[in-house]
C-alpha cells in the first residue's frame, strides 16, 4: 500500500533521516518502533504531507504522493503526538468542524460524528467541552477526528504516551477492532514490547534508517535463528568440532570455555535433527540449547550503538 524509498531529511546539519526505506502492506497493523530521536515523527510528518523530505519517494498504491498531498490527506487519517485540540469547542462541534474540512456537513456530518464518538466510547460526551476531557478521552477524540473521512490508512504517532494502564488497554482494544474492520494502521512507539503484542508487522528505525522490518512471524524466526546453539560435550571435543564443520546448516563455530557456540541457520525442527545426528555419530552431548533471547533484547542491541549488531550481521550474511 505505502512504499517509502531513500528518504533523507536534514535539520540544519543534523541528518534526521538517512536513506529510510519502508513498506506498509495493505491491511497491516504496523508497529513503527525506535528510540527517542530515531526519526519516527519526521518520517510520519513526511508520510502525511506535513513536511518535505530533502530526497526520496513516498508512494501510495504505486502513485507518487509527495507532489499530491491533497490526495494523500484524503486517504490518510493522522493522530499526531501532540493533539492540538480546540479547547473552547464542544466535542460535537469539534467533530463537525473537522467533518466540514472534508466537505461533510449537516445531517450526514452529525450522523458520522455521533457514530465515531460512540465507537471510541465518547457517545455520552457530545456536549462536553474539549478541555474538560481527560487525556485518555482527548486521545480517543483525536482518533475519532482522524476517522471522520473514513481513511484507508490510519497513522498514529506515539498514541499511548501518557495513558494510564487501563486507558492504554482500552485504546489497544480499539485499535485492534479498527484493524479487524479492515483499516491499515501504523502506530509509532519507543516501546517494542507494547507493539509486538498488538501488531502484525514491525519496523525498527534507528538513527534515521530502517534497521529491521517484516511480519512478526518473520522477525521472531530471524531472532530465533540469529541466536547461537550452545553445545557441551563430554570429552570428544575434536570429534564434535569435525562433525559440526561438515554440517551444512552450521554457519559459524567458536569455543567458549568448555562449550561450543554454533551459529545455525535452521529452525527448531532442524535443530533437533542436528542433535539426533550428533548422538547417532557417537558424540557424547551433555548440553544442547539455543541462547536465550527476545525481541526486546534484540531491540536493545540494535539501538545500543556500543554493542555489536547481531541481527544486522545475521541479515547481511543470510541475505534475508
Ligand atoms: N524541527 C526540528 N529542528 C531541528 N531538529 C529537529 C527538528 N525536529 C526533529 N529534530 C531532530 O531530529 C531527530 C529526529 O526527531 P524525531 O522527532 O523525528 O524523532 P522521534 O523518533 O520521533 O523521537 P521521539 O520518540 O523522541 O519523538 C531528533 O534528534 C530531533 O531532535
Amino acid at each position: 500500500m505505502l512504499k517509502i524509498q531513500g528518504l533523507h531529511k536534514k535539520y540544519g546539519n543534523y541528518h534526521a533521516l538517512d536513506g529510510l526505506d519502508m513498506e506498509l502492506k495493505d491491511g497491516a497493523l504496523f508497529g513503527f518502533v525506535g528510540p527517542n530521536g530515531a526519526g519516527k515523527t519526521t518520517t510520519i510528518k513526511i508520510m502525511t504531507g506535513l513536511l518535505k523530505p530533502d530526497q526520496g519517494t513516498v508512494e501510495l498504491d504505486g502513485k507518487d504522493m509527495l507532489g499530491n498531498t491533497m490526495d494523500l490527506r484524503r486517504r490518510i487519517g493522522y493522530v499526531p503526538d501532540h493533539f492540538g485540540l480546540y479547547d473552547n469547542l464542544k466535542v460535537s462541534e469539534y467533530m463537525e468542524f473537522f467533518a466540514a474540512c472534508y466537505h461533510l456537513e449537516g445531517f450526514e456530518a452529525r450522523k458520522r460524528a455521533r457514530s465515531l464518538l460512540e465507537q471510541v466510547g465518547l457517545g455520552d460526551r457530545m456536549d462536553a467541552f474539549v478541555d474538560g476531557l481527560s487525556r485518555g478521552m482527548q486521545q480517543r477524540l483525536c482518533l475519532a477526528r482522524a476517522l471522520i473521512h473514513d481513511p484507508e490508512l490510519l497513522i498514529m504517532d506515539e498514541p499511548t504516551a501518557g495513558l494510564d494502564p487501563r486507558t492504554h488497554l482500552e485504546f489497544r482494544q480499539m485499535v485492534w477492532e479498527l484493524h479487524e474492520q479492515g483499516k491499515t494502521i501504523l502506530l509509532s512507539s519507543h516501546n517494542l514490547a507494547e507493539l509486538s503484542e498488538l501488531c502484525t508487522d514491525i519496523g525498527i528505525i534507528d538513527a534515521g534508517k530502517m534497521v529491521l522490518s517484516g511480519s512478526m512471524d518473520e522477525i521472531m524466526e530471524r531472532i530465533y535463528t540469529s541466536k547461537q546453539i550452545i553445545i557441551s560435550v563430554h570429552d570428544e571435543m575434536e570429534k564434535a568440532l569435525a562433525f559440526l564443520k561438515e554440517s551444512p546448516m552450521v554457519r559459524t563455530i567458536s569455543i567458549c570455555e568448555k562449550d561450543i557456540m554454533v551459529g545455525f541457520t535452521g529452525d527448531e525442527h532442524r535443530e533437533s535433527e542436528l542433535l539426533k545426528q550428533m548422538i547417532e555419530a557417537g558424540i557424547p552431548v551433555r548440553g544442547f540449547m539455543r541462547e536465550p533471547g527476545s525481541l526486546e533484547s534484540i531491540f536493545m542491541q540494535i539501538t545500543d550503538h556500543n554493542e555489536e549488531k547481531v541481527v544486522l550481521s545475521y541479515e547481511d550474511e543470510s541475505g534475508l
